[in-house]
């Protein structure tokens, strides 16, 4: 089993302006999350978040962090988002085993010791997709279901836009510090093309791209400020950090979905600055 955690530093707009290709990247995309064994996370000083993938084979895996974090346990100052975006496996959360089929979530509160992530079948491990932020009090634990996802249907054929977002951490539907989090099932045809873009200072954002339609999918990543955009390529279950200055959508090569997590300021889903379409560059 390997172990790693990446740190990303925060930047100023201003730093990105001669930023190469690579140096982009290396900043803001998270090349590999899921590798068979292994925990692959990154620490982004964006708002303290942690995400990254979780893939237990033949044996168990936690969470374990504490000098890192200068606390005793992982989850000791921090809740939990957890969606599976893979074989069947399970979370065993103190103790209490809850199964966890592929599009599952689960969001652990404050407080909670041990985590421990587990595949039914090895030769087709569960992937834990984990996002973590700073919390200051404790809500309970609640698994969620894709079926329970709060839909909102999007977007139209005339716009290639069309999508349903599926809101499974919302704060319409429950309690939590300050984690956002959910599934956006693009309609064949359509991409995340969010026009008008918007931004959210509130608020950062990392997002999962998944389910390509085909291995040589790339989705085109749209980061920066409106006014001089960015993109990054971007393969299979790779995530992109999107600081709360930058704006955010992509465009793929075939149908795709992705996994987002906010969190910041406010818990306000629609608080949101479009930006015109004159601004953009
Ligand atoms: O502020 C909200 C975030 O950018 C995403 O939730 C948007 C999204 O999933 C979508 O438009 O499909
Ligand atoms: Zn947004």
């Amino acid at each position: 089993m390997s172990f790693s955690m990446k740190t990303n530093y925060t930047h100023s707009p201003k730093d990105i302006e001669h930023y190469s290709t690579d140096e982009l990247r290396d900043q803001f995309l998270m090349e590999k999350l899921f590798a068979p064994g292994d925990i692959l996370l990154t620490y982004t000083y964006n708002d303290r978040m942690i995400f990254g993938g979780v893939t237990p084979t033949d044996s168990p895996l936690e969470i374990k962090l504490d000098k890192e974090l200068g606390v005793e346990y992982f989850l000791q100052r921090r809740e939990l988002g957890v969606i599976n975006i893979g074989g069947k496996g399970s979370m065993t959360i103190d103790g209490k085993k809850e199964e966890m089929v592929k599009h599952d979530g689960y969001y652990v509160g404050m407080g909670v010791e041990h985590v421990v992530f587990e595949s039914d079948d090895a030769a087709d491990p569960a992937k834990f997709y984990v996002v973590s932020t700073p919390a200051h009090k404790t809500y309970p634990n609640k698994k969620l279901p894709f079926e329970n996802a709060l839909k909102m249907p999007i977007g139209d054929q005339e716009h290639m836009n069309k999508r349903t977002i599926c809101k499974y951490i919302d704060a319409s539907q429950m309690d939590t510090c300050q984690l956002q989090m959910g599934y956006t099932i693009l309609e064949p045809g359509s991409s995340w093309n969010t026009m008008p873009a918007h931004t959210h200072a509130r608020r950062m954002e990392v997002y999962l791209y998944i389910e390509f339609g085909a291995p040589d999918t790339r989705v085109f990543h749209f980061m920066g400020k409106p006014d001089e955009s960015n993109h990054i390529v971007m393969s299979q279950e790779q995530a992109v950090i999107n600081p709360s200055w930058s704006i955010h959508c992509g465009v793929g090569t075939t149908n795709y979905a992705f996994i987002w997590a906010m969190c910041g300021e406010n818990q306000t889903y629609d608080d949101m600055d479009a930006v015109a379409m004159d601004e953009l560059r």
